[in-house]
C-alpha cells in the first residue's frame, strides 16, 4: 500500500480529535476524548498538559485502528490547536512547572490594566495586531515566571521553554529535538511582531519573559521534525503542517482571497476575515492577526473573538442541567413561546470583541413566571448569533463594507440548526456549511500534505470546497432588527466598564 495518508491532530479547548485523511482530502476516521477542564477560581481556566499529550498520543493510536492504517502509510502530520493557551516546561525533562493556563483565563486582567493605564496599548496594538487583554499568552507567561517557586530564576538560567499548545505537543511528539511554532500562533502571543516577522524584543521586556524561552518560528506548512520512533510502531513520521485552530479552519474553509470569512463556532467563536498581503488595523476593537504564512509570506486577517459560544451551551448540560445532549437545544428553543424576550448575556469569562470588557459576568434577563429550559435555551443559542452579528458589523466598518456577503460556517455548534438559522436572519445574509464540517483538521491536514510536498497550491484546493446546507434569512431586516436592539441593551447592562 503507498505511503498516502495524512493524519491530523486538532487539540481543543474541551476535546482532542486525531483524523485521518487520505491523499484526496476525504476524512477516512476521527477519534475524539474530552479532558477535564479545570476552575480554580472565578475567572481562572486551567488544562492540565499530561493530559493535552496523552489524549493526544492515544487518539492518534485509536485512529490509526479505527481506520485500519499503518503508521508506515502516514505521509505527514498536521498540528492544529486551540490558541493562546500557555505552557512552560523544564527543557531538561519536559516536565511542566504549572497546569496550562487556558486562553479564557482572566487571572491577569489587572495585570493588562496597569500596562493600559501606563499608556502601552498602543505600542502593543502597531506590533502585534492585538489588544492588552489577558486572552493572549505574554501575561499568562509572565504570571507564571512570578508565581511559580524560581520559575523566573529557572527561566533566566534559560531552563525554562514556553510553548503555545502546538510547540508543547511538537516537543513531546518530536522526543524533545524540535521547540518550534508557526506564525499563526506565534501571533497570538502578545509577543510577536506581526509587521516584521520576528519576537519582539521591546515587547518581550515589557512583560518580562526571557527570549531564551522562546520558540522558533516557522512557516505554516515546514519542517517541524520528525516523530519519535516509540510513538508509531518505530516509524518517524513528519510533522510538516501547523496552525492554530481558528487559522486552521480558514484555510480548510479555503477562505484564500481577500474578503472571504470564516466563523467557527466551538467553545467560543471566532470571524477571521482575509484581508490580504497587508494588515489592516481595526477602529473597531478587532484582532489583526496572521491568517496563514506560506514561502515566507503571511496573509493578514481581521478577527472577531467570541469566548462563549458552544460553552454556553455546555453550561446548558453541566451547570444548569436542563439537557443531556448539546443537540437537545435544537429541538428545545424550538419550542419556546415565542412572546417570551428572554435575552442571555453569557459573559461567564468577560466579553470579548468589540467589547473587551475582562470583568463582567454573564446574566440573563426577562425571565417571568412563565419561562423555563425552552426559552433560556433558545436565549442562549440566540446569543451567539447576536454576537456574530456585533463582530460582522464592525468588520464591515472595518472593512469599508466590502466583506464576505457569505459567511462560511463551521465547528461543533454549526451543526444547530436553530443557532445557525437566527444566525442568518440576523446578519440578512446567507450562511455556508461545507460537505466537511472538520474544518480545523482539514486545514492542518492540507498543510501537512502542502509541507511534504504531496497537495498542490491553495488554488487547486479552493476548487474541492463544497456547500452542504445553506441558511438564509427567513425574517425582514426590521425584525431582526428589533430583536437585536434588545441584546444590545442587555449587554449594555452586564459591561463592568459601563
Ligand atoms: N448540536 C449542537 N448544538 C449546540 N451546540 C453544540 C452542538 N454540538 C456541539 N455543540 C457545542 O460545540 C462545542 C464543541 O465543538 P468543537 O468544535 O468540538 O469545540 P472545541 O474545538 O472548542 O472543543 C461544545 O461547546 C458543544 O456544547
Ligand atoms: O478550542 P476552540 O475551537 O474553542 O478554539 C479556541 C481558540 O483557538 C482560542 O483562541
Amino acid at each position: 500500500m503507498p505511503t498516502d495518508y495524512i493524519l491530523a491532530i486538532d487539540q481543543g479547548t474541551t476535546s482532542t480529535r486525531a483524523i485521518i485523511f487520505d491523499q484526496s482530502l476525504k476524512p477516512i476516521a476521527t477519534a475524539q476524548e474530552e479532558f477535564e477542564q479545570i476552575f480554580p477560581q472565578s475567572g481562572w481556566v486551567e488544562h492540565k498538559p499530561e493530559d493535552l499529550w496523552d489524549t493526544t498520543r492515544r487518539m492518534c493510536a485509536q485512529v490509526l485502528m479505527k481506520a485500519d492504517v499503518k503508521a508506515r502509510n502516514i505521509a505527514a502530520i498536521g498540528v492544529t490547536n486551540q490558541r493562546e493557551t500557555t505552557i512552560v516546561w523544564e527543557k531538561a525533562t519536559g516536565r511542566p512547572i504549572y497546569n496550562a493556563i487556558v486562553w479564557q483565563d482572566r487571572r491577569t486582567a489587572d495585570f493588562c490594566q496597569q500596562l493600559q493605564q501606563a499608556q502601552h496599548e498602543d505600542l502593543v496594538r502597531t506590533k502585534t495586531g492585538l489588544l492588552l487583554d489577558p486572552y493572549f499568552s505574554a501575561t499568562k507567561i509572565n504570571w507564571i515566571l512570578n508565581e511559580v517557586p524560581d520559575a523566573r530564576a529557572k527561566a533566566e538560567r534559560g531552563e525554562l521553554l514556553f510553548g503555545t499548545v502546538d510547540s508543547y505537543l511538537i516537543w513531546q511528539l518530536t522526543g524533545g529535538e524540535v521547540h518550534a511554532t508557526d506564525a499563526t500562533n506565534a501571533a497570538r502571543t502578545m509577543l510577536y511582531n506581526i509587521v516584521t516577522g520576528e519576537w519582539d524584543r521591546e515587547l518581550c521586556a515589557l512583560f518580562d519573559v526571557p527570549m531564551s524561552m522562546l520558540p522558533e518560528v516557522k512557516d505554516c506548512a515546514d519542517d517541524f521534525g520528525r516523530t519519535q520512533p516509540d510513538l508509531f510502531d518505530g516509524m518517524e513520521i513528519p510533522i510538516r503542517g501547523v496552525a492554530g485552530d481558528q487559522q486552521a479552519a480558514t484555510v480548510g474553509q479555503a477562505c484564500f482571497e481577500p474578503g472571504m470569512a470564516k466563523s467557527t463556532y466551538g467553545t467560543g467563536c471566532f470571524v477571521l476575515l482575509n484581508t490580504g498581503d497587508q494588515p489592516v488595523f481595526s477602529r473597531n476593537r478587532l484582532l489583526t492577526t496572521i491568517a496563514y504564512q506560506l514561502d515566507g509570506k503571511p496573509t493578514y486577517a481581521l478577527e472577531g473573538s467570541i469566548f462563549v459560544a458552544g460553552a454556553v451551551v455546555q453550561w446548558l448540560r453541566d451547570g444548569l442541567k436542563i439537557i443531556s445532549d448539546a443537540g437537545e437545544t435544537d429541538t428545545l428553543a424550538a419550542a419556546a413561546d415565542p412572546a417570551q424576550s428572554v435575552y442571555f448575556v453569557p459573559a461567564f469569562t468577560g466579553l470579548g470583541a468589540p467589547y473587551w470588557d475582562a470583568e463582567s459576568r454573564a446574566a440573563i434577563f426577562g425571565l417571568t413566571r412563565n419561562s423555563g429550559p425552552a426559552e433560556i435555551a433558545k436565549a442562549a443559542l440566540e446569543s451567539v448569533a447576536f454576537q456574530t452579528r456585533d463582530l460582522v458589523e464592525a468588520m464591515d466598518e472595518d472593512w469599508g463594507g466590502a466583506g464576505a456577503r457569505i459567511l462560511r460556517i463551521d465547528g461543533g455548534m454549526a451543526n444547530n440548526q436553530f443557532a445557525m438559522q437566527k444566525l442568518a436572519d440576523q446578519l440578512q445574509a446567507p450562511v455556508d456549511r461545507p460537505q466537511v464540517t472538520e474544518t480545523t483538521a482539514l486545514g492542518a491536514a492540507y498543510l501537512a500534505g502542502l509541507g511534504a510536498g504531496l497537495l498542490e497550491t491553495p488554488h487547486q484546493f479552493t476548487r474541492q470546497w463544497r456547500s452542504a446546507h445553506q441558511f438564509i434569512p427567513l425574517v425582514d431586516k426590521s425584525a431582526a432588527d428589533q430583536d437585536y436592539q434588545g441584546w444590545q441593551k442587555a449587554v449594555q447592562r452586564v459591561l463592568y466598564k459601563g
